[in-house]
Formats: C-alpha cells, structure tokens, sequence
C-alpha cells in the first residue's frame, strides 16, 4: 500500500527551542528503502529534526508526514525505530535482559532479542551488563533496541561514533541489508566521510537545509572534488548571496 509514497515529507518545519529558532522552514522528503543523511556541524538542528520525526518535538509550523501518517500518531509506535545519542538502554542489565525487556514494552516477536544481538554483532557480550560494555558496544547495543519490532522508518542519531573503521563498515552494511527489505533510515553525523555513503543527502547549517541531493549531484552541482569542500562552497555561497 502506497509503496511509492514518500517514507518522510517534511513541509515548511519551524521550531523554536529556548525562545530561538532552531529549524527554519525545513522541507524535503525521504524515498523508501533509502538512506537520507542529515549532515552538518554541532548545533544545527539534526537531532532536532529527528525528534520532530519520532513526534516528540513541539514544533511551530509546517507539516511532518512518517510513512502516511502525521509523525508522533500512535499508529506509527510499532512502525518507526529512535536511537537516540544517549543511550536508552539500562546499564544494570545485560545486553539480552534489555532486548527482551524492550521487545516486551513494544509487544515484538519473541525471537527478535537474539536476532537483533546477531545484526549488531554483539552475540559475544549478550549476557554481558550493558555498564560494563565499552563505548562502540554501547553504541550497537542501543541500536539493536531500535531494531526491535523490523520498524518500517530507523532515525538514527549518530550510530556509529566512537566506532573504529571495521566496526563502521559492517554497520554501513547493516544499513544496506536493511534498506534492501524496503526499511528506510535517517542517519545523523557530522563526519563527512560517512555522507558518502549515504543515498541522498541534507546538508545543514543553522537549522537550514543548504543543500538535498544525492553525494555525486551535490559535488556536481558545486563542482568540487568531495563533500568536504562541497559544503564550505555552499557556505560561501549563501554568505555571497543571503536569502
Ligand atoms: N532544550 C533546549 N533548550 C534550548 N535550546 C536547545 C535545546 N535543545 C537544543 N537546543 C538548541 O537547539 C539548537 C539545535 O540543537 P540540536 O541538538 O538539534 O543540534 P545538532 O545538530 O543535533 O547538534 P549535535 O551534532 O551537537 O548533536 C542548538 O543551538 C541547541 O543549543
């Protein structure tokens, strides 16, 4: 059913947080079976964006559509993955105690602890107390909680700091199983070399959107050699030739 629909269409997105605009008229959309990167420095608007994606975010104005539906309905609890950059899940129980506390609140199938254990790679620690686990397996722990219930929509805020190389790699691979059963995924960082990697992308700056396309249109469009110098040409621009 409506498979063609966008899994996210943002229009007009403004909020406020502490009396100051943190998103001023955000609007694009995310394809299905997609990975939409949201890049930008520290202090943008990126987690803000997310939470207004998960529906936890007073807003101001616009419209914040998830898979159909007006993003924070209760329809869509089951349907939409949060992992937040502050680890949601509980340092005194192991790493399988939490996935099964979890799958229980979200009523998801009995197997699904050990399943999203194996697709973080963390089998070896699943009886191990989640405060004992170091920062990458934290990371990956509090991911799997997100996995829990095959969610349609994964926000993802930042899921692989503090991760090394091999361990990023498998996770971008993850990412790709998962978009490749339709899942989509909004992932935050603010490392360029992850947007590489992603299908499409938003490149922010004070709580606007600088720029949404995919890695190779973007670098086309400014005609630089990657990201990197991609994002710093559209600073300059839009410092050039203010809206
Ligand atoms: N509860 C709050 N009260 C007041 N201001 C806030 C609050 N939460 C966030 N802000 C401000 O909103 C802006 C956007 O914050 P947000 O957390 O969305 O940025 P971010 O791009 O995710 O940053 P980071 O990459 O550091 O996580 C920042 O200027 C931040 O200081």
């Amino acid at each position: 059913m409506m498979s063609s629909a966008p899994a996210v269409r943002v229009a007009g997105l403004r909020v406020d947080r502490g009396g100051k605009p943190v998103l001023r008229d955000v609007s694009f959309e995310a394809p299905r079976g997609s990975v939409l990167g949201l890049i930008g420095p520290s202090g943008c608007g990126k987690t803000t964006l997310m939470r207004c994606l998960v529906g936890v975010q007073i807003v101001r104005g616009g419209t914040v559509t998830v898979l159909g539906e007006p993003a924070g309905s209760p329809g869509l609890r089951r349907r939409v993955g949060y992992s937040t950059q502050t680890p949601a899940v509980y340092a005194d129980l192991s790493v399988r105690e939490n996935m099964r506390y979890f799958a229980a609140v979200l009523g998801a199938p009995r197997t699904d602890p050990d399943r999203v254990i194996e697709e973080v790679g963390l089998g070896d620690h699943r009886d191990q107390v989640v405060g004992t686990l170091s920062g990458g397996q934290l990371n990956r722990a509090n991911l799997a909680a997100a996995l829990l219930g095959g969610p349609e929509l994964l926000v993802l805020d930042e899921p692989t700091v503090g991760l090394d190389p091999l361990l990023r790699e498998e996770l971008w691979a993850l990412f790709r199983r998962l978009t490749d059963r339709g899942t989509t995924l909004v992932v935050s960082s603010h490392v360029m070399d992850e947007a590489v990697r992603t299908d499409r992308l938003l490149l922010m700056r004070e709580g606007e959107i600088l720029a949404d396309g995919s890695p190779s249109e973007l670098t086309e469009r400014t005609g630089t050699a990657d990201l990197e110098a991609a994002f710093l040409r559209l600073i300059h621009e839009r410092a050039e030739s203010p809206a």
